[in-house]
């Protein structure tokens, strides 16, 4: 019987991640039907598989569900019946996938929670999606089930009372002080104990070597947290080495100024060291951070701990790949260190879900949403790697992958939760998470998150569920209440945002969620950093697959990745490719997650070097080795271009972007051309050519900016329009916290530096900076340089051969009022008619630009 029984368990478990019909919201129970589905096999072992579906296993399992036991740990086949329905009507049908007397195909159901209808449920109090081990291959049956007799035997048991009257009896051990359930033959009077010795669950004599690992229990409260079961991990499954090294530039990010403006900024106290007793860092943090060799704080992490730790709302802006992951996730792993997992009635409350194991409901302390899976998956990965020995359980949750799996993740609890919107959504809506406790909303890649094409999803999972409400929302929304009726204090929403680019609309929407925030950035809001080398190729479209070809023999060190427009073309490029015998693979929206995964994955062990994508490869992506970012088709916007270089050039590391340009792309124009100078990169004659060509005829057609428009209408268009290399665009290029150009006027040549919270910034003296950017590296500005000299202004010449950020733009805010006179445009351009170039404009721009500053706060 017991025989029969396991091979029916086979087939019926082993569902893979590749099973796409397991998706969303198609999530089969099929407990205890002998449903046979295929493609399961996340294993490839289906040893078990069972020959014989017939209705005698179905029964047999039923009369026997506690004799299921660990036998199969190793093959994920064993699927638990929790059913008492031993006159099940199924049990006649091969394939009857239902556990319910009502016919329907089983679907996941909600957990039961007191109060809620339980009709047409007779045979079903939990709902029992198929239970497994993780995807670490700690696959183990429960023996726990709902008789009334304790079939464990030896240990405490642990009744609880079930609504139909039926009482749950399932047996607990008490060690380290952890309580968890046992898992156990019936003959079992061996106790299993954390060191591997001697555990009394799984097949005698043998068992699943990963599940008797010596793991080490962490002393934390969050190891143990409601009762929950501890799985350790092993440190070389956690550092697997694959984030960027830092590289030989890495210091020079303290040269970049910080700005910082809102809410309390005044008391944030900057830190260069994770071990600075400001910051309180628990020692178990500190030695996982030692483990991914961080040794100091880049500029966004100083302040973004201490910010984060005092409780600020906050927005945090930096260039990519300069630490902003870690700039969110320790101080809330800190804090949760700290605080240790909250006190609140909910399981006992709702004692339907009360044990791990089954159907237990989530109540993450963090959650973490980012606008792709790869980022996801990533940003996961980072959170395990600080998360490690502390107790703290991060789970991510993303689409395109098996639900199920995800769901089963979940029973094992879940502190920290990094997740996709989308699917996100989908099990809020299953009520498997609620949010009452969640603490921590953090928006990773934020301005992406909050426009058109996230923003609903964001909004119903903010709003529409029970998480917390800020000290702004906090008593407007009954949902926001929920954790009254579980907890004794007050659980306050602090929302975190972060993303290298974050236009002044953004802000404006961002303001939604947050409440007395801080806006920290980083050098300017949206630039990118000048360890990138930028370089403009000029090539019509039907030449681009030649140039890529000859592009990529010349310069084939390293990762190369390939940035195209559609999909399709992305396909079509990789063909291509490959046909000319490069190691090309693709990654798009409509590959399988299983292809994104397996692509990314040849991509990142190098197996093959260039990666074809989308921009699903844009955004916060951190790759070692990438070398060269290739533009084959310009982005419409520069946000996108700047996250797209930002593949390459990571943390201190050098890195090439290479864009192909054509007339094509005079939407970006403007703001490329802005960008290259302000990075001190190349600017090819051409290309200012093109710029002239176009930006003239755009503002003829459209009326732009100064032109003919009323100054007054600038309000409100916050966008990167506003930036450029043109003239008193300069004005508007900080566009983000433009209020240090305002006091840099104000002033009258105190440096733009001023206002951030650099030290070496607070004298101001041009000497200061004439010396500090040297140090800074000797940047070529071809432009600026002969602009610059015609200004006839020492000082400003000092500064702006030796600008910091190779901003030039800042340096004539700076230097004079009249900025204008010594843009370099006007002299290179100075056959155009520049209607804007005089002082009075100016001023009017400088006015207009404070007051939109005024109204970002
Ligand atoms: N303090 C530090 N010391 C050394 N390396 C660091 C430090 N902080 C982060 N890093 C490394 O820098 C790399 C980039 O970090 P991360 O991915 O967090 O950048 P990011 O700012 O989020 O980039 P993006 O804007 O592209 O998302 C990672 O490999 C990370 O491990």
């Amino acid at each position: 019987m017991g025989n029969n029984m396991n091979k029916n368990r086979g087939r019926q478990e082993g569902l893979s991640a590749s099973d796409k019909s397991d998706d969303d919201n198609d999530v089969t129970n099929g407990v205890g039907v002998n449903k046979t589905r295929k493609g399961y096999n996340d294993n490839d072992n289906n040893d078990n598989e069972s020959k014989d579906m017939s209705n005698n296993n179905y029964n047999n399992r039923m009369n026997n569900r506690m004799d299921n036991r660990m036998d199969n740990r190793m093959n994920h086949n064993t699927r638990q019946n929790m059913n008492n329905n031993t006159n099940s009507q199924y049990g006649n049908s091969q394939y009857g996938n239902s556990q319910y007397n009502n016919n329907e195909r089983s679907r996941y159901k909600p957990p039961m929670v007191r109060g809620q209808d339980n009709s047409n449920n007779n045979n079903y109090n939990r709902p029992n999606y198929n239970r497994r081990g993780g995807e670490d291959g700690e696959s183990f049956n429960r023996g726990f089930g709902r008789d009334n007799e304790n079939k464990f035997g030896n240990n405490r048991a642990l009744k609880k009372d079930n609504e139909d009257g039926t009482v749950r009896t399932f047996a607990i051990e008490e060690e380290h002080g952890e309580r968890r359930p046992a898992f156990g033959r019936e003959d079992n009077n061996k106790r299993f104990t954390r060191d591997g010795q001697n555990r009394g669950f799984g097949r005698e004599g043998g068992g699943n070597n990963l599940f008797y690992r010596n793991f080490k229990v962490p002393k934390t409260a969050w190891a143990t947290r409601d009762n929950r079961r501890y799985y350790g991990e092993r440190n070389e499954d956690v550092y697997t080495n694959e984030s960027t090294e830092k590289g030989v530039n890495f210091e020079l990010y303290d040269s970049i100024p910080v700005d910082l403006k809102g809410y309390n900024c005044d008391n944030i106290v900057p830190v260069d060291s994770f071990q600075d007793s400001s910051l309180n860092l628990n020692e178990i943090l500190l030695a996982n951070i030692k483990r991914v060799n961080y040794d100091k704080t880049t500029p966004i992490q100083k302040y973004s701990l201490s910010i984060i730790m005092n409780k600020n709302d906050l927005i945090g802006v930096a260039q990519t790949g300069s630490g902003k992951t870690a700039g969110y996730l320790l101080p809330i792993i800190n804090h949760m260190l700290m605080t240790g997992p909250p006190n609140h009635t909910f399981y006992e409350e709702n004692n339907k879900s009360y044990n791990y194991y089954y159907n237990r409901v989530c109540l993450p302390i963090a959650l973490i949403l980012a606008p792709t899976r790869e980022l996801a998956v990533q940003i996961f990965c980072d959170a395990k790697k600080f998360c490690f020995e502390t107790g703290i359980k991060p789970v991510v949750l993303y689409g395109g992958s098996s639900i199920r799996i995800q769901l089963t993740n979940l029973d094992k609890g879940a502190d920290i939760i990094i997740a996709t919107p989308g699917r996100l959504n989908d099990i809020l809506e299953k009520g498997k998470i609620k949010l009452f406790l969640t603490s921590f909303l953090v928006l990773d890649e934020a301005d992406r998150m909050l426009d058109m094409g996230f923003s609903p999803q964001i909004r119903c999972i903010v709003n529409d569920f029970d998480m917390p409400g800020n000290d702004r929302d906090g008593h407007s929304n009954e949902n926001k209440l929920e954790y009254k009726k579980y907890v004794n204090e007050v659980v306050k929403r602090q929302t975190i945002m972060f993303s290298a680019t974050f236009k002044k609309e953004i802000q404006v929407l961002a303001k939604e969620y947050l409440c007395n925030y801080t806006f920290l950035s980083v050098g300017r809001v949206g630039s990118t950093n000048e360890y990138i080398k930028q370089n403009l190729i000029y090539v019509e479209e039907n030449d681009k697959c030649n140039s890529l070809v000859d592009l990529l023999n010349e310069n084939n060190n390293g990762l190369t990745i390939i940035f195209v427009e559609t999909k399709r073309k992305t396909s079509y490029i990789e063909r291509f490719l490959q046909n000319q015998r490069l190691n090309a693979v693709a990654i798009h929206g409509d590959k399988t997650q299983d292809e994104r995964e397996r692509a990314l994955k040849l991509f990142k062990k190098g197996v093959k070097n260039i990666l074809v994508a989308t921009d699903v490869a844009a955004r916060g992506l951190d790759i070692s080795n990438i070398k060269h970012v290739i533009n084959f088709d310009l982005p419409n916007n520069i946000d996108d271009y700047i996250h797209r270089i930002g593949r390459t050039g990571r943390a201190g590391n050098i890195g090439i972007a290479t864009a192909f340009v054509n007339g094509d792309n005079r939407n970006i124009f403007r703001d490329l051309l802005a960008t290259l100078e302000e990075c001190n990169q190349e600017v090819p004659h051409w290309f200012l050519n093109l710029v002239m060509k176009y930006t003239a005829s755009a503002r003829s057609n459209r009326n732009y900016r100064f032109g003919n428009k009323p100054m007054r209408n600038m309000r409100g268009n916050f966008s990167r329009n506003n930036n450029g290399g043109f003239g008193n665009n300069n004005y508007n290029n900080n566009s983000g916290f433009g209020n240090y150009q305002n006091n840099n006027m104000n002033n009258n040549g105190n440096n733009f530096m001023m206002n951030s919270m650099d030290k070496r910034n607070v004298n101001n003296s041009s000497n200061n900076n004439f010396n500090y950017n040297k140090q800074s590296g000797g940047f070529n500005n071809n432009y600026g340089n002969d602009n610059y000299n015609n200004n006839n202004m020492s000082e400003g010449r000092q500064y702006n051969n030796n600008n910091a950020f190779g901003n030039n733009h800042y340096n004539n805010h700076t230097n004079t009022n009249n900025a204008f006179s010594s843009n370099k445009f006007n002299k290179n351009y100075n056959n155009k008619k520049h209607e804007y170039h005089n002082n009075q404009n100016n001023q009017k721009a400088i006015s207009q630009n404070g007051e939109e500053n005024n109204d970002a706060w």
